[in-house]
């Protein structure tokens, strides 16, 4: 019989073996408990029953039937917690659905071990294995099996399920990685290009009202608009498939939607008279009519907004921009030379002062090789000296595709139109991420679509002076304006997106630093950075159930490259900075309000962390580096520059 070891607690073994023991005690040879309890193999090694089954040996399980408790990570061993629920029955239903469209989509051999891999690991999620490796041979794919290989819980529901959902989502890609037919394929473009071309109506709705919100206005209606384009982007953000678990989800889409092409109902009767005494605080809410039309939606859904910083952000927004732009104007020296052009100069080699020229022409034919290692060097700033950067910027860390990118892109419109920044950064995915998360191909796709898109429908425009109504045609038309003017910026570069590997890490943001700090760095460049949605909340927010009264700053855990602007809708069991009793009165009226989308927050904190001057040379620096050492050949030189990385 062979004797399985296993790290199982003797006071459970003995459990499990007297159990096993008294029942149907005739039918097993009963062995007396050995004396020597370091023998735990026998606690472990189910009894051979002759002609029998073996006796399941039960392990002491990982799950507890609790929430997740105060300040701990969000896990699937809590079977009460949403992460539970999330584990156990929406993503093995995303997992599936991306195993049926590759199916149906048919291929070769690649695409079988896609679907092989894939299931495998949609089995390893469901009976809670311990993650496979990377096998994709990247540096990428390295840093991964790092991480796995240092934790210390490697099963999908005993680690956090920030790490886990991660997990999954980037093993998904790694199966298109491995199979030549699958190399750019998404999964999720069908579902991402559908919540476009699904939300049309309201985003022709809503591109009426942002035109007129971009010609340069007084100080009182630029915050007014600032604040309402804020909260247009929050409410975009029920658009998530990852939520809805690849269902459509069309704005409006919300509690009682009302038809908003029917005309307004009748004013409702004055309510009665308060009862006597205190209205109790725990009675469920009363049904809110939720129109479909975006600027009335912000409206219907003013108490659903639990946290409201956006007065305070309009102002220490526009504030933060001028202050920089003024520093941009008296900027007109590097403070500090950095140590590769102090090097460069002493070797007579020009030093970088000037933004990037061209590329150098390509050698010509023929050329010996000496010369076709001597490219013009090229002059670059040195962005680890600069402390002031060249434009006014703001920074978005998008969530979804389709309508909730939509209402960033108006946001950031405003921004640049009304000339509190001149460029807006866009950080989108590398790879298919959450379903709907934002990839470099969605966002050509939406402004493409907004510039092309067509539409008509009537609807009933606002009450007259007499309270009537006339109905109105809604048209593609100003939405169509706003697709060539985004065109237009990322051509021009006010728009700038960027994807690096950084956005698909499983990490939470408070260890950016340890593992991209030129990532971290690069945001220290910008006045403010809006993080939207609910996945980029609980990496604010390091994954952990949080005192919800807590203030937002302590929970970033030192993460303040810039302010930090937290916009999303409630979609995890997490959340901090509510006002005293909040919390208490929302989970008494519903325990499962956060798992609801329903709710949102827009919370901002204010600090930054000063940007210096980098000690050792930059990435930029860097590519000099290999030239400087190849000119120099001296050996001693190519290990003084190797000694620099
Ligand atoms: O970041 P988003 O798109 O706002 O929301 C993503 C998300 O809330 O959807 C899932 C809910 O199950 C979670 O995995 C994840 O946090």
């Amino acid at each position: 019989m062979s004797t399985r070891t296993s790290k199982v607690s003797v006071s459970s073994a003995t459990r499990v073996a007297s159990k096993t023991a008294s029942k149907g005690a005739s039918s097993i040879n009963t062995k007396t408990v050995p004396d020597d309890e370091k023998d735990a193999a026998y606690y472990v090694t189910p009894e051979f029953i002759y002609g029998g089954p073996f006796i399941p040996v039960k392990k002491p399980s990982p799950f507890i039937d609790s929430i997740t408790p105060m300040n701990v990570p969000l896990q699937g061993t809590f079977t009460r917690s949403f992460a539970y629920i999330s584990l156990k029955d929406k993503l093995p239903i995303i997992i599936t659905q991306v195993i049926d469209d590759l199916s149906k989509k048919g291929g070769g051999p690649d695409v079988q071990q896609f679907l092989e891999k894939v299931t495998k690991m949609k089995n390893d999620l469901m009976t809670n294995k311990d993650y496979d490796l990377f096998t994709i041979d990247t540096p990428e794919g390295e840093k991964w099996n790092t991480w796995i290989e240092n934790l210390v819980n490697k099963k999908y529901y005993n680690n956090t399920w920030l790490f886990t959902e991660c997990y999954v989502y980037r093993r998904l890609y790694e199966g298109c990685e491995l199979a030549d037919s699958l190399k750019s394929y998404d999964y999720f473009a069908e579902k991402k290009k559908q919540s476009f071309h699904g939300n049309l109506k309201p985003m022709c709705r809503a591109a009426e009202k942002v035109v007129t919100m971009l010609s340069v206005s007084d100080k009182d209606k630029r915050k007014a608009d600032f604040m309402t384009l804020l909260k247009l982007a929050l409410w975009a953000n029920k658009c998530d498939l990852s939520f809805s678990v690849g269902a459509e989800v069309t704005l409006g889409g919300t509690e009682d939607e009302e038809d908003e092409d029917a005309p307004p109902p009748p004013p409702p009767p004055p309510p009665p008279p308060p009862a006597k005494g205190k209205r109790k605080s725990t009675e469920p809410p009363k049904p809110i009519k939720v129109s479909s039309e975006p600027f009335q939606m912000i409206l219907d859904l003013k108490d659903k907004l639990l946290v409201d910083d956006s007065g305070k952000i309009a102002d220490q927004i526009v504030t933060k921009a001028e202050n920089k732009q003024a520093a941009i104007d008296g900027n007109t020296v590097f403070k500090q030379k950095c140590s590769c052009h102090r090097l460069a100069k002493s070797f007579g080699v020009p030093i970088c002062e000037e933004e990037a020229p061209p590329p150098p022409p390509p050698p010509p034919e023929g050329a010996t090789e000496e010369a076709a290692a001597e490219p013009e060097i090229p002059k670059i700033p040195c962005p680890a000296k600069m402390t002031i950067p060249h434009h006014v910027m703001f920074d978005i860390v998008c969530d979804n595709a389709g309508y909730e990118l939509f209402a960033d892109l108006c946001f950031a419109t405003f921004l640049l139109e009304q000339k509190i920044v001149q460029m807006v950064r866009f950080h989108v995915k590398k790879m298919p991420w959450f379903v709907s998360d934002v990839t470099m191909a969605d966002f050509k796709y939406v402004i493409e679509a907004a510039g092309t898109a067509s539409f008509s429908c009537t609807v009933p425009g606002p009450p007259g002076p007499e309270g009537n109504v006339e109905m109105q045609t809604i048209t593609a038309d100003n939405l169509n304006s706003l697709g060539k003017q985004w065109s237009s910026y990322l051509d021009g570069g006010e728009f700038v997106v960027m994807d690096e590997d950084y956005w698909t890490y499983p990490h939470p943001y408070c260890e950016m630093k340890k593992y991209d700090y030129n990532m971290y760095r690069k945001l220290q460049y910008t006045v403010g950075i809006l993080f939207k949605g609910d996945l980029n909340y609980r990496k604010l927010l390091a994954g952990r159930n949080v005192n919800p009264y807590s203030g937002l700053e302590p929970n970033l855990q030192g993460f303040i490259p810039a302010p930090i602007i937290a916009v999303r809708t409630v979609k995890s069991e997490m959340i901090c900075g509510l006002s005293k009793g909040k919390f208490d009165v929302l989970n008494k009226q519903d325990p499962n309000w956060m798992r609801s989308g329903d709710y949102g927050v827009i919370q901002y904190c204010p600090k930054a962390e000063p940007l210096k001057s980098m000690t050792q040379t930059c990435s930029t620096c860097t590519y000099q580096k290999p030239f400087i050492a190849v000119t120099f050949t001296k050996r001693s030189l190519t290990i003084f520059f190797g000694a620099l990385n």
